[in-house]
């Protein structure tokens, strides 16, 4: 096959995390025109092509190499097995892989007993209960697990985010199986090709820089002469500030790009030190 024929492969999730998979392609210029039961979106780029599924069977189908690359939970990589290469962990849209029992049930007493124990994630689940001695019937869900207690289950294993879920249900965690997240997984083939390592790496580069960028702001100011020393141990910045005096060597003009968490904090203390005219503004990307 011709090199310029080439197309990348890429499976994305569909559902819930597609919203921020989108959002970081745009942000790299990547974008998808797609209606809500379009499974292969248009894309602006000639190098890959893109095909939207459900989470679940992202892993194995990138394993299995009719894509390349995928986007989607570390929960599915794990419970389907999948033998793929994790190039990065977007971390977004974190999950929880948790055990829960009513909260009125004493552990101790359950694990006296056999328990039914409704999971949608069998592989996580039986490792769990095996790995913990746990006497159990596994039941297989078809979502809405936390419906299953009291009468239908003991335990669950389930995916929680802000546990309100789990609270309404009257559920309380023992432990946390697994965390997940949002991942960047490839073929093991598509990785010792060089042309498409080559496109996975640009793309890893985009990424990094893109989310690096997210958590970061630009800001300007001007630094009167007599606080100058003082100003510049207090800005975090990410290597040295860029520092420009100021006509009639009234100070200095400084720039640095800081962590926007840092931001709330620092404006008061560079206003006590005379600090004037500090602009913010945001960045698309963060390359070091
Ligand atoms: N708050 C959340 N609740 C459940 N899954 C979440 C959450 N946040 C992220 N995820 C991740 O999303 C993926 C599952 O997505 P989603 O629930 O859209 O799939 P689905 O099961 O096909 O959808 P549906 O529940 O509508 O059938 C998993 O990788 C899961 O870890
Ligand atoms: O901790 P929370 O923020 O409440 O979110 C977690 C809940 O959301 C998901 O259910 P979903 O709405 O996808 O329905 P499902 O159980 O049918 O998958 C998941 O299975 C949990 O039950």
């Amino acid at each position: 096959m011709k090199a310029e024929t080439r197309k990348l492969r890429v499976v994305i999730a569909k559902g819930r995390i597609f919203q921020n998979i989108a959002q970081l392609l745009h942000d790299v210029g990547i974008d998808l025109r797609a209606s809500e039961r379009d499974y292969r979106p248009v894309v602006n780029n000639l190098d890959i092509e893109i095909k939207l599924m459900k989470p679940q069977n992202i892993p194995k189908l990138v394993e299995l190499g009719s894509h390349d690359i995928g986007f989607t939970g570390k929960d599915w990589v794990v419970e389907t097995a999948s033998d793929v290469h994790e190039v990065m962990d977007f971390g977004f849209d974190p999950v929880r892989i948790v055990a829960a029992i009513p909260d009125y049930l004493d552990l101790e007493k359950l694990r006296q007993q056999r328990i039914v124990v409704a999971s949608e994630y069998e592989r996580i689940a039986t490792s769990y209960l095996q790995q913990h001695g746990y006497n159990y019937v596994l039941l297989k869900t078809f979502g809405a697990t936390e419906v299953f207690p009291p009468d239908d289950a003991d335990m669950i294993i389930d995916n929680t985010s802000t546990g309100r879920t789990l609270q309404e249900h009257k559920l309380q965690i023992i432990d946390t199986v697994l965390e997940s997240s949002t991942r960047f997984i490839a073929n093991h083939a598509a990785m010792q090709d060089p042309w498409k390592v080559e496109q996975i790496h640009q793309m890893e580069i985009l990424f990094q820089s893109t989310l690096a960028a997210r958590g970061r702001v630009m800001l300007e100011m001007n630094v009167p002469k007599e606080h100058f020393d003082e100003t510049v141990k207090l800005l975090p910045c990410m290597r040295s500030p860029t520092i420009s005096p100021l006509y009639g060597e009234a100070g200095y003009a400084v720039k640095v790009a800081v962590k926007k968490s840092e931001v709330l904090y620092l404006i008061p203390k560079l206003k006590k030190l005379g600090v004037t005219d500090i602009l913010e503004y945001e960045l698309r990307k963060v390359i070091i």
